[in-house]
């Protein structure tokens, strides 16, 4: 088993680079239905040319490379123990060489374990099979969808669609709320993996394992096959569209699974994914651990359509450019749906710098600045100078109860980020004269080029994730989706989806 731990490096590197060809044919369809020149047909142009970057510079699609969670068929005798310290030994190399980020946190004190092992992490599930070959299947799946995933406990009375009873109609119901749930926050469109029965545990780990089948396989079970179709039919009428934008594709696949329950349970178990759905698997030669063959078909077999922006996006759009520090008067010239351009200093910060800022100063002047919510991937060469590897936007809405006071207390002009932001930030963006921005997420290859210079680094205690990165950038792109003037793009798709969900709500499957 001499190659072993060098095949499983080669299944991190290429899951956490390399989309497979069904995920990228997903995609591709979605960018087919979106009408040329929407919000959503650039972000999907966006997706698409990261995909094809991330491949090209072999770096990380998105900069959360997620909790990596391995799933192990062996024959029986293999050597567990031997291999389990291998793919841990395969997880830190990975690590130190930038294909993942220090993704491993004491959930107590907060410390990064700066390699992807601890307590819990990765997560590695062995079982045997009268095989003589051994496959090894990862997925990626980061913590922004992760935090979407929704259990619910049969009968329910659920948002927009009332009742949701012990049958095949009550799960209709359960899948379509998960999705309307997640509204742009899991990096829409996304794909679901649904486990029906087991208990809380078991129920999860079912919806997840769902995850790992072919994007274009149907389901032997054939009511599970028609509520797949059902979904598949109709999860797009919600209208939350990529990055919760809004249009005409917000799911990407849908896979549900059956198991056994108690008597007193009914447990319905959604797991979401963003589209960039990190997931491939290695058939291994025993003897010497030597890749035989990929699970999934690699995604080089895919192309993606990468399209120029002006090529992909006809249509009138005002853009305007914006370099830090950053005027109240230029701020409040901005409304929804504009495409602004930063130049200038960017400054990341997210969960541990905001709940900081609450009680502490900042280490430099904030007045006009712009701060993106962003946990990156960073190197360190040789000379001891940082390099961006990977940096797309992080989920705003964690920020949300320390965001507004942030904003008044610094003078910031500009959050970017994504999935939108609440009331309270609204509220504040209105007061003070500030903008949120949605970047795309998941698209860290493309930001990761927008940021020219590492000009400094605070707060390294929190992990390199956590932050304060001070950036010299260039050409950074994104939406203004909540204005100075009340304005939120976010709250009108919510309130949009919600009336669409309504009408899902008679009996289908009776
Ligand atoms: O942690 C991150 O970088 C992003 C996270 O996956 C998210 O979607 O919010
Ligand atoms: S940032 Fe978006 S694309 Fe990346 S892991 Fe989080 S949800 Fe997925």
């Amino acid at each position: 088993m001499q190659h072993f731990q060098q095949s499983v490096y080669k299944l991190i590197v290429e899951t956490s680079t390399n989309l497979p060809a069904d995920v990228r044919q997903a995609i591709q369809a979605a960018q087919a239905k979106e009408d040329a020149g929407t919000r959503s047909a650039l972000s999907l142009s966006t997706i698409a040319d990261n995909i094809h970057m991330a491949e090209c510079n072999v770096s990380p699609i998105c900069q959360d490379t997620g909790m990596p969670t391995f799933i192990i068929h062996c024959p029986v005798g293999a050597n567990q123990i031997v291999m389990k310290k291998q793919i841990l030994d395969a997880v830190a190399q990975a690590t130190k060489d930038s294909k993942l980020r220090t993704n491993s946190v004491d959930s107590l004190t907060g410390a990064n374990t700066g390699d992807n092992l601890g307590p819990g992490t990765p997560v590695v599930h062995f079982e045997q099979w009268e095989r003589d070959d051994i496959e090894v299947k990862l997925i990626l799946k980061g913590g922004g969808c992760e935090n979407k995933n929704i259990q619910y406990s049969l009968p329910a009375e659920l948002e927009g669609l009332g009742k949701a009873g012990r049958d095949l109609d009550g799960i209709r119901k359960c899948i379509m709320h998960a999705i309307y749930q997640a509204q742009g926050q899991g990096c829409s469109a996304g794909f679901i993996g649904v486990g029906i029965g087991g208990d809380r545990t078991t129920g999860y780990e079912l919806a997840k394992h769902q995850l790992f089948r072919h994007v274009d396989d149907v389901n032997p079970n054939e009511e599970l096959r028609k509520l797949e179709d059902y979904v598949m039919a109709n999860a797009n009428s919600l209208g939350i569209g990529t990055m919760g934008f809004g249009g005409q594709v917000t799911l990407l696949g849908c896979k549900v699974g059956v198991m056994n329950r108690l008597p007193a349970s009914f447990f319905v178990s959604v797991a979401y994914n963003c589209w960039a759905f990190r997931r491939q698997g290695v058939l291994l030669d025993s003897n010497n651990g030597e890749i035989k063959e990929w699970v999934y078909r690699t995604g080089d077999t895919v192309p993606m359509n990468t399209k120029t922006e002006a090529e992909a996006a006809p249509a009138e759009r005002r853009e305007v450019v914006l370099q830090t520090p950053i005027s109240e008067e230029q701020i409040r010239s901005l409304r929804v749906g504009d495409v602004v351009i930063i130049n200038g200093m960017m400054h990341t910060g997210r969960d541990a710098l905001h709940k900081y800022l609450m009680d502490h100063d900042a280490p430099l002047d904030l007045n006009g600045a712009a701060i993106y919510h962003c946990g990156p991937v960073m190197a360190k060469d040789a000379g001891g100078e940082w390099h961006v590897k990977a940096a797309g936007p992080t989920t705003s809405i964690r920020e949300e109860p320390y965001q507004g006071d942030i904003i008044k207390k610094f003078g910031i002009r500009a959050v970017i980020g994504k999935g939108g932001m609440g009331p309270k930030t609204l509220a504040a963006l209105q007061e003070h004269g500030a903008v949120y921005l949605n970047a795309i997420g998941g698209a860290a290859q493309y930001y990761a080029e927008c940021f020219k210079k590492v000009e400094g680094v605070d707060f390294m205690e929190f992990g390199i994730p956590e932050a304060m990165w001070h950036l010299q950038t260039e050409g950074f792109a994104a939406i203004v989706t909540m204005d100075s003037h009340g304005n939120s793009l976010h709250a009108d798709v919510e309130k949009d989806s919600l009336a669409k969900l309504a009408k899902f709500k008679d009996p289908v499957f009776v």
